[in-house]
């Protein structure tokens, strides 16, 4: 067993390293690609928890503070007046302590602090450094706690030690570690209370026998100052690519993709099926509530984002025609993001990752029973991205790739999304909402993506 840190520091002895590192990580958080909240000033941030994971390497949970009040979609201005208490994320560090930067982590590099206990010294993000993955995975390897911090393994299977380790450089929500093309960790970055579904539903789907989605071999948890996930290990598909690049390398070269979609979409309904195997299903949702919450999404986001606004009260009419439509399947656990950068394809099979659903929702919602309908919308809306990446665009492969997936979904599960318009045209116009916050929040430039399929949905309905 490797040594046992030093003991958590008390709440106490946190002061001192949060004046030193407060100032360092204010500037450095907002141009993380993971930090949630670019689009409001950052007005505190408070440690919550300190731990000294080996030696050089400290595990931090910092609240990051902004002006506002929190909305189903993230933060609109707080009305002059109130009284709300400001809402606040929770994010996941890891953070090098060296003497002096180190040249080939240049890239990394946070910054040194000018007073308190680590003045002088350089600070950078360690999960960038492949000393502080290497020992990462030792802790993962050799089950026990760190302070609050709990390290847990499937005792069935054996991860090697020396793996080498790679920082995925990808787009991402959170950070993952591939070891030696074997095994692949992610730390989520931004932490809520509570078991992450992309630990629970993996680890339950992996005890339906559900081959379709990598079982998880490793985790961390933290117990303080609430329980929550950190981090899983899995096993990496390695010759795997992901349903994004094939579909844009297939739209590149004029080959079609429609077998790849109808398989797709039988994935996708045996990923449905084993959910509802492994988690209770509640009859249909209550489609009242379902409208309503869609509807507070909408106005949140139109709030937030301008070019809505137009549309929003054709919109509410995709929500409110859920009132009067049939009883779509039961609710169950579903996938919550569902899109073709989340499932992968090997040999001939495609595999689906990432359960942590939209990472804006608070988790409690994300885990509660949802119309499976959500991740086919989710999928749906995909294709239309990928079409719309070539110009001119090309709406008639968009449509054949949703046709076919459609069609793959209904061999599988029993019922087809195509004969359940109304909740289709709800959950999709939920989904291009979701993306308008997203795109205006972390990639401008993407905006007329999801532009085009609100008003596509609001002027023709579907
Ligand atoms: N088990 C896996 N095997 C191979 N690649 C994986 C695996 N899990 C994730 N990846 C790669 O890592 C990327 C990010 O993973 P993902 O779970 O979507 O992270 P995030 O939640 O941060 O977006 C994926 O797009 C995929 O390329
Ligand atoms: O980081 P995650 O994969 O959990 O998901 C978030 O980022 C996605 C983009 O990386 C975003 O997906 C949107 O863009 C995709 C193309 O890059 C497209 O295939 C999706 O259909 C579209 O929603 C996703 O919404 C967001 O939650």
């Amino acid at each position: 067993m490797p040594k046992t840190a030093s003991p958590a520091p008390t709440v106490r002895s946190l002061a001192g390293p949060m004046a030193s590192l407060g100032p360092l990580l204010r500037a450095w958080l907002p141009h993380q690609r993971w930090f949630a909240g670019k689009d409001r000033p950052v007005t505190d941030l408070r440690l919550l928890s300190m731990t000294e994971l080996f030696p050089g390497c400290l595990h931090l949970l910092v609240h990051a503070e902004h002006a506002g009040v929190p909305t189903g979609h993230g933060t609109v201005p707080a009305p002059a007046g109130t009284s709300l208490p400001p809402p606040a994320d929770c994010y996941q560090l890891l953070l090098g302590v060296r003497q002096q930067p180190i040249p080939r982590l240049h890239r990394a590099f946070i910054g040194r602090p000018v007073e308190g206990p680590l003045a002088g010294l350089a600070i950078y993000d360690a999960l960038c450094d492949p000393r502080s993955a290497r020992l990462l995975l030792e802790r993962l390897r050799h089950p026990g706690t760190s302070g609050p911090l709990c390290f847990e393994a499937d005792p069935s299977v054996l991860i090697p030690g020396s793996l080498v380790p790679r920082l995925l450089d990808a787009e991402q929500s959170n950070s993952s570690i591939v070891y030696g093309d074997e095994f692949i960790l992610k730390v989520f970055r931004r932490v809520q209370p509570g078991v992450n579904p992309d630990l629970e539903v993996p680890w339950a789907l992996a005890r339906q026998d559900c081959a379709r989605v990598p079982a998880p071999v490793a985790w961390f948890r933290t117990t303080e100052p609430e329980p929550a996930t950190l981090g899983v290990l899995q096993p990496f598909l390695c010759d795997a690519a992901d349903g994004w690049t094939l579909a844009l390398r297939a739209l590149a070269t004029g080959d079609d993709f429609t077998a790849q979609a109808h398989q797709l979409g039988q994935a996708t309904a045996e990923v449905h099926l084993a959910l509802a195997g492994a988690f209770p299903t509640v009859g249909h949702r209550e489609v009242a509530r379902t409208a309503a919450a869609m509807t507070e999404r909408l106005e949140a986001a139109a709030h937030s984002v301008p070019a809505l606004r137009p549309y929003a009260t054709r919109l509410r009419t995709a929500f409110a025609a859920l009132a009067s439509c049939d009883a779509g399947p039961p609710a169950q656990r579903v996938h919550g993001d569902l899109h073709l950068g989340q499932v992968l394809r090997a040999g001939r099979e495609w595999f689906v990752i990432d359960f942590e659903g939209e990472p804006s929702r608070p988790l409690a919602e994300r885990r509660l029973p949802e119309s499976p309908v959500r991740d086919v919308a989710g999928m749906l809306r995909s294709f239309d991205y990928a079409a719309r990446q070539r110009r001119p665009w090309r709406p008639e492969w968009a449509r054949r790739c949703r046709e076919a997936y459609c069609a793959g979904y209904a061999s599988r599960a029993g019922w087809d999304p195509r004969k359940k318009h109304a909740l289709l045209r709800a959950y999709e116009t939920d989904r291009a909402v979701y993306e308008v916050l997203y795109e205006a929040r972390h990639r401008p430039d993407w905006l007329a993506v999801p532009m085009a399929a609100i008003e596509r949905l609001a002027v023709r309905g579907g």
